[in-house]
């Protein structure tokens, strides 16, 4: 199992009365994975999985995994929890549901701040139980605990650690310390929408990106310029991205990107859960202008 390429982390629609859209969530899976995303991820960030049900978060996973086996496209599924135990758990009821997803996305844990150390002794406690293979979500901004180059390949030494989403805010010294000698076998994926293109540059494997439901082909085609070592073709299209994963951040991730794909009319509403608030009118018709530029 090779994780490369595109990942889009679906946004979650909401219809008029509040409810999941579950056909318009099935109707833009099709459409990324047509336009050549690698894959989906189900409960991401982006998809809002705090405030979602259980039953809506299963829900959200069984459209996803009949997207991607229908195509044969990679699932990958966000699973939280605040300990080791309860994360534990999460991912053996994955495991039950979607036993062929290719990942489970597992978030450093968050506020606890257990130092490297701790968080290297619950990837490994994690990996020993769990039935999926694991993707660590480093994003030091959201969970307060950094990770360091050699932290990372401490943890892409571990059996069943198979990747890492590195979101740290910008490109920082250990991603380009971690990728100048990737593990093998250890796929880097980017999490960050704006440093796709030097992060691929840099051997990156790929992005799992919010902003890719806005130009999946083109953010595909990106990856695909540098794996075929293209340079002027991917910087050229790395610049022209770069506006349009920046606009889709100047509100609290998914907002941008929700209110966009409502304006196309891929989605019934722009709404957000609390305590997230819709996109403001200039934010939205700022990125829509640049994705309609870009056609998905
Ligand atoms: O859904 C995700 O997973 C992503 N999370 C990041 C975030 O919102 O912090 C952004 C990235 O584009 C996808």
């Amino acid at each position: 199992m090779e994780l490369k390429g595109i990942y889009v982390p679906l946004i979650t629609p909401f219809a008029a009365d509040g409810s999941v859209a579950l056909e318009a969530l099935e109707k833009l899976a099709h459409e990324v994975l047509d336009a050549g995303a690698a894959g989906l991820v189900a409960l991401g960030t982006t998809g809002e999985p705090a405030a979602l049900t259980p039953q809506e978060r299963q829900a959200v996973v069984d459209v996803c995994a009949a997207a991607c086996a229908g195509c044969g496209a990679q699932l990958i599924v966000g699973a939280h929890g605040g300990d080791t135990r309860s994360t534990a758990e999460s991912l053996a009821a994955l495991g039950a549901q979607v036993p062929q997803a290719a990942a489970a996305l597992v978030t450093v844990p968050a506020f606890v701040r257990p130092g490297e150390a701790g968080t290297v002794a619950h990837f490994r406690a994690l990996a020993e139980a769990s039935p999926l293979p694991l993707i660590v979500y480093h994003i030091p901004y959201r969970t307060g605990q950094q990770l360091s180059a050699a932290a990372m390949r401490e943890l892409a030494a571990i059996d069943g650690v198979v990747g890492v989403k590195c979101a740290t805010g910008g490109l920082d010294q250990d991603a380009v310390e971690l990728l100048a000698d990737a593990p093998d076998g250890f796929a880097v994926l980017t999490g960050e929408d704006a440093f796709l293109a030097p992060m691929l540059a840099l051997g990156a494997a790929g992005g799992i990106l919010a902003s890719a439901h806005l130009a999946t082909a083109r953010f595909v085609e990106l990856a695909d310029a540098w794996q075929a070592g293209d340079v002027t073709r991917a910087r050229a299209l790395g610049h022209r991205l770069t506006g349009l994963a920046l606009a889709a951040f100047t509100a609290p991730n998914p907002a941008v990107t929700k209110g966009v794909l409502h304006a196309q009319g891929r989605i019934p509403t722009p709404d957000v859960r609390l305590p997230l608030l819709p996109a403001g009118r200039a934010e939205v018709d700022a990125a829509l202008a640049l994705a309609n530029g870009l056609d998905h």
